[in-house]
């Protein structure tokens, strides 16, 4: 097994601990292990040297943000440089938009119908069956009229692969003239694509073993007579080495418009992706994970970073960089609430945080050896749309009645509510949840400040206020268990074994079980605690639910 870019970095960063910023020394001895993490998920080594210059360069100096070890430091620079490199033009979905359908922004499809789409690639790497997935997707999400043909004039059982593929998804493909060659195909297809009314024209080209003169040629050809809004080089990712060959072949002889992975369901390490894209400029467009037609994704650049780098090693990073944010968030709440403040602006940044833990759900959820986590975090229902529009709400007012929300009276409801294009009970229901959280609040100082809760929290998970590694996979029950031998900080057993629902958890760390008979913490608003099944009386987050655990009565 390979090892994990952590564990890599571990011994050599270990002696930096309680350093304030990286030097140019720890940076030149962390280098050397990401590149080796890096030729072992098989990037090509051009494309490895001019990636740790990149950055080497941005490394060096960089503030060890306090409560992350230098470790975590340069293992988050480098996956972020890895996700900004793999992600490229396509980028990523903005924040809150995991599932919105991009199929739009990632093919262009704005040229007059209709639009030619050329797969391209080497034999087996999947061009018929995602031809078949990306017809499927237009015609589902895009409701486009799709005409798939193959020019595959070397193997003819590849004609018939597609016009089976067609059948099973519902798309037309062209009727096979045997005899004819590729060039004659397509013109036939763009023929048949503009008298038939077709949106999208998908021509699936012959692939060979390795690349040959004829094969690009041909292909060369199709794409001068069709002249394609999209030429999609489709490569396997177990491809290795021989990426950087194939992309740049195709890239120089065709020129291609993007590149499609297939077979990231696989246990290919995904250095390919890296080296394609360094190599050809193009992005990577979509992902292939299965042999199924809906098993088409769009490519997720942090997942690849997140096995380029070592499987694991990203959850627990973003994890504890998440966490590190939110504690310092929770820090600086707790100051005010010391004084004994909590206001409309506090409670938007705990949405704020909320709606982080939702992206970190989507990422989770790529992960292996996640599993019970993201069952957790699932349960932990984060309403998306809710919350936005409860930050819609507090975004609508002025800042004096973010800060004295007391004054906030019909007239000023009815403006807020039009402003944020709710309606005045939601912004009642808003105003009673945040008094709500108020008087919590002042019960947690009773129990000793958040801030101490929250160093407190900081010792239960490793000291640098990040999850330890292996709790992520706890569950509910376990947790429950070691309140109850005394093994949790006070605070934390409290809230997870009384029945009161005494609000254990600063905002923004809301543990993903409560235990049962424990009534839920003080989650922030969106955040039910779902192992939680007893009848102690529930934070806030009750009308943000979207399921109730069962069993549980409102
Ligand atoms: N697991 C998995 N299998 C895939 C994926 N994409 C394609 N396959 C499988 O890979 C095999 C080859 O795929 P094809 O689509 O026939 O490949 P091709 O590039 O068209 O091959 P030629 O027509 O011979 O050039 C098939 O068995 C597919 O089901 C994927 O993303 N994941």
């Amino acid at each position: 097994m390979f090892e994990g870019l952590s564990g890599r970095l571990g011994d050599v960063l270990e002696k930096l601990r309680g350093k304030g910023s990286l030097s140019q020394d720890d940076v030149n001895e962390a280098m050397r292990e990401v590149r080796v993490a890096l030729l072992e998920a098989d990037v090509a080594l051009p494309v490895v040297k001019d990636f740790i210059a990149k950055v080497k360069t941005r490394a060096v100096g960089q503030e060890v943000i306090q409560s992350v070890t230098p470790g975590q430091m340069v293992i988050k620079i480098v996956h972020d440089a890895l996700v900004e490199m793999l992600a490229g033009q396509v980028g990523t979905p903005d924040e809150g938009e995991a599932d919105r359908d991009r199929t739009a922004e990632i093919l262009n499809l704005n040229v007059t119908p209709p639009v030619p789409i050329l797969m391209v690639g080497l034999q087996g790497s999947g061009k018929t069956t995602t031809s078949a997935k990306i017809a499927l997707r237009l015609k589902t999400t895009q409701r486009k009229k799709v005409l798939m043909a193959s020019l595959d004039v070397q193997r003819p059982a590849a004609q018939h692969q597609l016009a089976v593929l067609g059948e099973q998804t519902g798309v037309d493909t062209l009727p096979i003239i045997m005899g004819q060659k590729p060039v004659q195909i397509a013109k036939r297809a763009m023929d048949e694509g503009r008298k038939g009314g077709y949106d999208v024209v998908i021509l699936d080209t012959a692939g060979r073993l390795a690349i040959d003169e004829e094969l690009m040629v041909e292909v060369a050809e199709v794409r001068k007579v069709t002249n394609p809004a999209e030429t999609l080089l489709v490569t396997d990712a177990m491809i290795g080495q021989d990426a950087v060959t194939v992309a740049t072949e195709f890239n120089d002889r065709v020129g291609i418009t993007g590149i499609v992975l297939t077979r990231v369901d696989g246990d290919a390490r995904g250095g390919a992706a890296l080296s394609m894209r360094a190599i050809t400029g193009r992005p990577i467009k979509l992902m292939g994970v299965g042999e199924k037609m809906d098993a088409l994704e769009d490519f997720q650049a942090e997942r690849i970073a997140g096995r380029i780098l070592g499987m694991g090693d990203v959850v627990s990073l973003v994890e504890k960089a998440a966490r590190t944010i939110e504690m310092d968030e929770a820090e600086k709440i707790a100051r005010r609430m010391e004084k004994g403040k909590f206001d409309l602006e506090d409670m938007l940044s705990q949405l704020k945080q909320v709606r982080r833990m939702g992206d970190i759900k989507g990422l989770l959820g790529l992960m292996p050896g996640v599993a019970k986590m993201k069952k957790q975090i699932e349960a932990a229902n984060i309403d998306d749309s809710l919350i936005k529009r409860q930050e819609a709400i507090i975004l609508s007012m002025t800042p004096r009645e973010r800060r004295h929300p007391e004054i906030i009276k019909a007239s000023r409801k009815k403006r807020i509510a039009a402003g944020s294009g709710t309606a005045v009970p939601e912004v009642n229901k808003l105003l009673k949840q945040h008094q709500q959280m108020g008087q919590m609040m002042k019960q947690m100082k009773k129990m000793g400040g958040m801030k101490g809760m929250a160093e407190r929290m900081g010792g239960l998970f490793g000291g640098g206020g990040g999850m330890p590694d292996g709790l992520g996979d706890m569950d509910p029950k376990m947790l429950a268990e070691m309140a109850k031998k005394g093994e949790l900080p006070p605070e934390l057993s409290k809230g997870l074994s009384k029945g009161s629902g005494d609000g254990a958890l600063p905002p923004g760390l809301g543990a993903p079980g409560g235990a049962p008979g424990g009534g839920s913490p003080a989650l922030p608003p969106g955040l039910g605690a779902p192992g939680g099944g007893g009848p102690g009386r529930s934070g806030l987050p009750a009308n943000l639910m979207t399921q109730r655990p069962k069993g549980r009565k409102r």
